[in-house]
Parts: structure tokens; C-alpha cells; sequence
């Protein structure tokens, strides 16, 4: 790969306009000690200093969310619908996690890749998104865009992999309302987390990387279903695996506690996965698994940024049903109604109203929450808990 094929994308890709063009005058401001400040990372891996770039905009930011998978594991929920309308926790659909993220990041330009069964999806999307309108997503748009055969030089081909479906769309990138567009987050469709990504395009700014991985740290029992990468004591990843098995697992052990983990935590989960979220693109390679991010670390500075939140692969129909589970297992003889959080908290003959919101530690019992409530410990529980209940009687 040579910079002038990565200059072609560099429309979506701010780690290619700002490495390309402006890598040296920062480095250079770096070492002047004038413009740039240094920042460290909470995680220990990332202990040496790293450049802190302007402020990520998340008005500049598109989502591309993977879609298109066939979801063969997932059959026969997949049989008449693509995975990302698969539904979860009752009553929403896998594609609702990146959606959500999306918009609690402040991102409202978000183009949503189709390819198997795509009816279902494109009715929940167009029944529940309308970013244009709302004031806050004023300018922002839910675009889903189906495989297509086209003329030309891609004519007669379905999307061969998540990296060409991407490709397949980048013209819509030179498009002048998409200008203003800098950095491009690939997202998947089949995964169960709550991150804010920009905190994601703030590092892959400041580590002027040309590609940003998020990862975390998993248990050999499940290594093998995902990306696994080693990455050197500044978060660049030198060497990537796609889901590798026996000698080649074994050799992507690493010791996790260099990044943060306590001793018996690095020996239960000492790999290093991808979570399949980038912020990307490579032009000459069809899937971003097996092919794209392997190939760019090799001449490019590929940056895993850690993640330290839940985050569940949603592939499997056992992982698919034990996330479902999940969700409830601390609730029980509990009704919790929509867009509420439960962070690890105990739910016990409660009613929790909409969009409220409990942190962890909190024990709710024989409780009516109405809406919108706060929860951030376990006395604000009691406020709570004794409130409704003179309200109650
Ligand atoms: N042709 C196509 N067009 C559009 N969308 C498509 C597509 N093919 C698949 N997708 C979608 O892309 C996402 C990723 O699915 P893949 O099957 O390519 O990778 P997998 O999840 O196994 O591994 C990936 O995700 C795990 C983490 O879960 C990483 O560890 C691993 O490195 C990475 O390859 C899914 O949301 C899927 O629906």
C-alpha cells in the first residue's frame, strides 16, 4: 500500500489528512514544547506521552454500521431478517446498541450497509430514526444503504467483505454535503456495549494514528472467535491475527497486565481482542478482519485503544440468548420500562420508570421510580425508596 492510495480516501479518513499533511509540524510543535499538550492514558501501556490533537467534533464524524452479515450462526433468527434487526432485550433490535451509542455520542450522520434480508431492517429503521428533524440532530441522517450490482468496475459482484462493502460507498463521500465529514467510525451490527465514541476519535486524534482498534483484554476459552492483536508499550498494534486456533493462538498470549490488569485478572484473560470497531479504511483488501487491519500494521500506525466497559459479541445463538438473559439478571418481580440503565444494580418488586437511570451498587426493593429518576447510590436510593413509599401508602 502506498500513501497515494490512501490519499484516495483521505475524504473519510482524518487520521489520513492529519498524519499525511500534518504529522510533522506536530511532532516537530511537540518537541518545541509549544502548541501541543501531552496526555497520558489511565491505561499503564500508554504510561509514555502521546500527542493530544485539536478536539474531536462529532458534527464531523460519520458511522458506518455493518449490517450486511448473512448471520449464519445466528440461524434461524437470520432465516427472515438481517442480523442487526435481530431483536434484543424485548423491544429493541441489535442495531439499536450502535444506533444509541451513536446518538449519546453527539454523532447523527450514520449510513447503515445491508446486504442479506434487508426488509425487516429497513422498517425498524425508518419506523424509529428521524435525526433531521430533532434540534439537537439538526443536519444528521439514518441512511441505509443496500448491496447493489452496478456497472463498472465492481459490476456484477455483491459486496465481498465488510471492508469492499465500505468501499463500495465511498463515493458518496465526495458528495459536498458530506465534506465536513473527517473521521469514520466502522461499527458493527451484532454486538452488545455502551461506549461514547468519541472518546475513541479523540485518541485515534492524538495518537495521530492512521487506523484506531478498539480492543479488550479476553479469556482463551473465547480468543479464538475474534481479531487478536499484540501491540507495543505505546498501543500500536504490531502484529494482528484473525481468529487464530492452536500454535498461532498460543503465540498471541500477552501479559494483560501491562495494560492495567491486576495480576490475577492478566492470567484469566491474557489476549488482546478486536472489538470490530475502527476508525478506518484500507483500499485494497475486502474484509477489515482477515485482511485490512493485519495488513495495514504493518506499514502503518494502527493504535489499539482499550476498553474497559461490558461489551458482548452477539454472534452465536448461545452468546445471543446468555446476552438476552443478561440484561435481567439482577431484576427480579421488576418492571423496567424504556430507555432506562441498570449498571450491576439489584432490582427487587419494583417498578423503574422511563429513562431513568441506576448506577452500580444501587438495591431498589418495593420501589415505584417514575420516570427519569437518578440513582447514583445506594442513599439516594433510600430518598427514593422512602419517598414513594409515604406517596405509596
Ligand atoms: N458483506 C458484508 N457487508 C456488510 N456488512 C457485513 C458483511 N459481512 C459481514 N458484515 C457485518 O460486519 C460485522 C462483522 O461481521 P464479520 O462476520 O465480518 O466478523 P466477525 O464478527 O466474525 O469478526 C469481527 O468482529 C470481531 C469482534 O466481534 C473481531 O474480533 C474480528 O477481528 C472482526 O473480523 C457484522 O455486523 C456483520 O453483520
Amino acid at each position: 500500500m502506498i500513501a497515494s492510495e490512501l490519499h484516495g480516501f483521505s475524504m473519510l479518513m482524518c487520521s489520513k489528512k492529519q498524519c499525511f499533511n500534518n504529522h510533522n509540524t506536530i511532532l516537530c510543535s511537540s518537541f518545541s514544547g509549544s502548541r501541543v499538550n501531552l496526555v497520558h492514558s489511565k491505561n499503564s501501556a500508554f504510561q509514555s506521552p502521546i500527542l493530544a490533537g485539536p478536539k474531536a467534533n462529532s458534527k464531523n464524524v460519520a458511522s458506518i454500521i455493518l449490517g450486511g452479515g448473512a448471520g449464519t450462526r445466528l440461524f434461524p433468527l437470520t432465516q427472515r431478517r438481517a442480523k442487526p434487526a435481530v431483536p434484543i432485550g424485548g423491544c429493541y433490535r441489535l442495531v439499536d446498541i450502535p444506533m444509541s451509542n451513536c446518538i449519546k455520542s453527539g454523532i447523527n450522520k450514520i449510513f447503515i450497509l445491508t446486504q442479506f434480508n434487508s426488509r425487516s431492517l429497513n422498517n425498524h429503521i425508518a419506523r424509529t430514526y428521524d435525526l433531521g428533524s430533532g434540534i439537537n440532530f439538526k443536519g444528521g441522517f439514518v441512511e441505509v444503504l443496500a448491496a447493489t450490482q452496478t456497472a463498472g468496475e465492481s459490476g456484477n459482484k455483491w459486496f465481498e467483505g465488510t471492508a469492499d462493502a465500505v468501499r463500495q460507498f465511498l463515493w458518496l463521500f465526495e458528495d459536498a454535503e458530506h465534506k465536513n465529514i473527517e473521521n469514520v467510525l466502522i461499527l458493527c451490527g451484532d454486538q452488545l456495549y455502551r461506549m461514547d465514541y468519541m472518546d475513541l476519535v479523540q485518541k485515534h486524534i492524538d495518537s495521530c494514528a492512521d487506523i484506531s482498534v478498539s480492543c479488550l483484554p479476553v479469556n482463551g476459552s473465547h480468543a479464538s472467535d475474534f481479531g487478536l492483536v499484540k501491540v507495543d508499550e505505546r498501543g500500536r498494534i504490531r502484529q494482528f491475527l484473525e481468529k487464530p486456533n492452536g500454535e498461532l493462538l498460543r503465540s498471541m498470549h500477552v501479559d494483560t497486565s501491562l495494560f492495567g490488569l491486576s495480576a490475577q485478572k492478566a492470567k484469566e484473560f491474557p489476549y488482546i481482542a478486536s472489538m470490530g470497531i475502527y476508525v478506518v479504511l484500507y483500499p485494497n483488501a475486502n474484509d477489515f478482519g482477515s485482511e485490512v487491519i493485519p495488513m495495514a500494521a504493518k506499514d502503518f500506525n494502527v493504535q489499539a485503544c482499550f476498553f474497559s466497559g461490558y461489551w458482548e459479541d452477539i454472534g452465536t445463538i448461545k452468546s445471543f440468548f446468555d446476552a438476552n438473559l443478561a440484561l435481567f439478571d439482577q431484576v427480579i418481580n421488576s418492571l423496567i420500562s424504556n430507555g432506562s440503565f441498570l449498571r450491576k444494580c439489584n432490582i427487587e418488586h419494583s417498578i423503574v420508570g422511563i429513562r431513568s437511570r441506576l448506577d452500580s451498587g444501587v438495591h431498589l426493593k418495593v420501589t415505584f421510580l417514575f420516570f427519569n429518576v437518578v440513582c447514583h447510590s445506594i442513599s439516594s436510593l433510600y430518598f427514593h425508596y422512602f419517598y414513594l413509599r409515604v406517596n405509596y401508602n
